[in-house]
């Protein structure tokens, strides 16, 4: 398994256009439900000519701090790693790459909220641990870091359609992060997510777009459907995002998948009409203290 890039772009580039699926599932309390709804939706998904699917955060559980231990899977045992098996399965079965969404997983003592990448061979090529956790206060409380630690690494991964970035819910929040994937050439980042009814109305199509204009590449992210039942109400509405900033598809807020295409060359198109890169100016963007270059001036 590798969670860094090493094919070089112009293999990349192959694959100029190819169809995404985002599985919003509903997500209930029995996991063994969950799994095999996630493998119907994947597919059917496949059935439709997606060759690139992506799961929400957390759909073998629902969203809450009580269940993450009970739900969490150890990966070096995988006779105990249902959703784990099943993605890998079904990647193979379909011939498809999955971007698994996350699951919470335990090492040792320790849980994250981890998303597996599995490619067309059903073997895991990537695995990213959410580096940012979620602690919000105000409307809505949740504190992620009481069941979760953080991981530590970035995530890029090439497959069989691209170079991919990956992260994690409150990870799209970071610009930071997705920077740091477009410098490292990726033409589309992933977000499985689970931002919930105080944020994600305001704020979940609005940072997608930010951080797919800002890089000029695709986002894509994808939630869990909405509980009303549940303790955490989740936004839903997952979404592509093209290079321009622009809504390509995306969805309310129940079960459903979608399906849309994405062509990389939008990407090269819109780097060379207004070339971001070569007018930023790196000279200038440092973090220093200018208080004294500051007061001088006054
Ligand atoms: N699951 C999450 O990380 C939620 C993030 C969120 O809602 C936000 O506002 O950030």
């Amino acid at each position: 398994m590798a969670s860094s890039a090493s094919a070089s772009k112009s293999d990349q580039h192959q694959i100029a256009k190819f169809k995404i699926a985002l599985c919003q599932i509903s997500v209930s309390l029995d996991k063994n439900t969950n799994i095999d709804r996630a493998r119907k939706m994947i597919k059917d998904a496949a059935k439709m000519g997606a060759k690139l699917i992506v799961l929400p955060e957390m759909w073998n559980c629902p969203y809450a701090n009580e269940n993450f231990p009970i739900y969490a899977e150890d990966f070096d045992i995988r006779e105990l790693s249902p959703s784990f098996m099943m993605l890998s399965d079904v990647a193979r079965s379909e011939g498809v790459t999955v971007v698994g969404g996350s699951i919470p997983e335990r090492c040792g003592e320790r849980l994250y909220n981890t998303c597996c990448v599995f490619g067309t061979d059903g073997n895991l090529i990537a695995k990213h641990r959410k580096i940012h956790l979620f602690d919000l206060t105000g409307d809505v409380c949740f504190k992620e870091s009481e069941s979760f630690t953080a991981g530590n690494r970035p995530t890029i991964v090439d497959t069989d359609v691209g170079r991919i970035g990956i992260g994690i819910c409150h990870d799209l929040r970071f610009p930071e992060l997705a920077m740091l994937y477009r410098e490292r050439g990726a033409d589309l980042i992933c977000y499985p997510g689970a931002f919930n009814m105080s944020t994600g109305k305001l704020l979940w199509e609005l940072v997608q777009r930010a951080r797919a204009v800002d890089n000029q590449l695709f986002v894509a992210t994808c939630s869990p459907a909405r509980d009303s039942s549940g303790s955490y109400m989740i936004w839903g509405h997952s979404t592509l995002v093209g290079p321009f900033g622009e809504v390509i598809a995306t969805s309310e807020h129940q079960e459903t998948t979608i399906i849309a295409e994405i062509d990389y060359s939008m990407c090269q198109l819109r780097r060379e009409n207004l070339p971001l890169e070569k007018q930023k100016r790196g000279d200038i963007y440092q973090f220093v203290d200018c208080t004294n270059e500051l007061n001088s001036q006054q």
